[in-house]
């Protein structure tokens, strides 16, 4: 049975360096409990500042990175040196600085990469490494172990964007995206279905910008219109906010009893 949980923080500092601890507790569990883990990273001013986070924090070394598989939720379709992508901010935030197993890092391919300018191509590849990473009953996609998210102010998360054709997909795990409204313009992105094969979701972001995405996506919007309502995990689906980012909340969450 899957629960949602919303923990709510001081400011954006305080939210950053709280999801990192939570991310190191969580994935050294995973690792106890079955040997390996895995997560998939976004872009995004918070999702960037949780990581910079873990690698300022001493504990970061009771990960084992060698066991550790990383994917992310979407990327910019830019050249692979492009201060635009997911991956630079993620490799310079902390993945440079970590003994990662580096066949265990899956990114999605750069506009100068082996497909070329081809962004379904690059996309159709990523599904690819999912389904290779996949068991034999998981569908085609793995059952991440936690999926970091961050959200813009319209509702979209990684980048399926409202009403878009991302959000209208439900065959595919990753999608192409074109004519993208926040550039740039081209990307690839997991689909809300790849999302939901995802053990547990974690929403992440601070600001009044997103503050009615965020009470819209709570209270139930249709993903159509506010993608990050469709961006659930199978077991739980955490959402980590900064007081600003919940202040069009209505409802009091309660803490957990379990
Ligand atoms: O473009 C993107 O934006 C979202 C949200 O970023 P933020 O800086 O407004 O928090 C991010 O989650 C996504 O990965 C990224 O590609």
């Amino acid at each position: 049975m899957s629960r949602t949980e919303v923990v709510v923080y001081e400011n954006a500092d305080l939210l950053a360096a709280a999801a990192a601890a939570r991310l190191v507790t969580r994935i050294v569990d995973v690792q106890a409990a079955k040997g390996s883990a895995s997560v998939v990273l976004t872009g995004g001013g918070t999702g960037i500042a949780v990581l910079e986070e873990l690698n300022r924090s001493s504990a970061r070394d009771a990960i084992d990175w060698s066991r550790l598989d990383v994917y992310w939720g979407d990327e910019r379709f830019v050249p692979a040196d492009s201060d635009e992508r997911n991956e630079k901010g993620a490799r310079e935030a902390l993945l440079d600085h970590v003994p990662l197993d580096p066949k265990r890092v899956h990114v999605m391919a750069p506009s100068d990469g082996e497909f070329g300018d081809d962004v379904d191509a690059a996309a159709a590849a990523y599904a690819e490494v999912l389904a290779a990473q996949a068991g034999p009953d998981e569908g085609g996609v793995p059952a991440f172990d936690i999926c970091l998210l961050g959200l813009g102010g319209e509702g979209h998360t990684a980048s399926v964007f409202p009403d878009s054709p991302a959000v209208h997909e439900t065959q595919l795990s990753v999608v192409a995206v074109r004519d993208c409204p926040k550039p740039p313009s081209t990307r690839v992105s997991l689909t809300l279905t790849a999302i939901r094969r995802a053990r547990e979701v974690w929403l992440m972001t601070a600001g009044e910008a997103k503050a009615e995405a965020v009470s819209l996506a709570l209270a139930g919007a249709p993903e159509v219109q506010v993608p990050v309502a469709g961006a659930r995990g199978y077991r739980r689906t955490l959402w980590l906010l900064d007081r600003t980012a919940a202040g069009k909340l209505t409802k009091v969450y309660e803490p957990p009893t379990t």
